[in-house]
């Protein structure tokens, strides 16, 4: 991946595209002292969101291993409904690259913008924690 590529969102500025993985309200709780919603928590719900999709391609338990290319776009207001839409990047033996968009609907506004982006990768982990093989429709993945 190109460095102009790593920074460009897949999504174009009209609508999000991808798996919708996690829907939620920004909430007062969520703010730092500043009353603005932390990055913090925007990262987290990215990491949560992409961790159930990851989950399901690998038919496993995943663990997140590296965050890249993070750009935050637009601040988060409370009360805005976020939205984290997941595109797979690629698959290798035990770990998954998806691209991460959180897109905000602000009250009394029509139009989700896009907030945040990234690429996270997750490894599939077996029961002790050691990364394993991604199985796909019986066959272990090979790259
Ligand atoms: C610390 C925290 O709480 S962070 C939040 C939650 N995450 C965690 O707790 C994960 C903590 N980390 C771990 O448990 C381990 O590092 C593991 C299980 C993720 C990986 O274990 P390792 O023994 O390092 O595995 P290994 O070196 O074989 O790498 C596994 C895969 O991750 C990939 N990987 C490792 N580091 C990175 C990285 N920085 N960026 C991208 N991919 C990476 C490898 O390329 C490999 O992928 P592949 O098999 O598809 O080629």
């Amino acid at each position: 991946m190109t460095a102009a590529h790593a920074h460009a969102p897949l999504s174009n500025d009209a609508e999000p595209k991808g798996d919708l993985c996690i829907r939620t309200l920004a909430m007062p709780a969520d703010t730092n002292a500043n009353g603005d919603i932390f990055g913090g928590w925007l990262l987290s719900q990215m990491d949560l969101g992409g961790g159930v999709f990851a989950s399901k391609v690998a038919k496993s338990r995943t663990v997140t291993v590296a965050i890249d290319a993070m750009n935050f776009r637009k601040a988060v207001n409370v009360g805005d409904l976020v939205s984290v839409h997941a595109n797979l990047v690629r698959i290798g033996r035990t770990s998954i690259t998806v691209h991460l968009e959180a897109w905000v609907l602000r009250r009394r506004e029509q139009q989700s913008i896009l907030v945040t982006d990234g690429n996270f990768t997750y490894v599939s982990i077996d029961e002790q924690g050691h990364p394993q093989p991604i199985q796909r429709d019986g066959a272990t993945i090979e790259t």
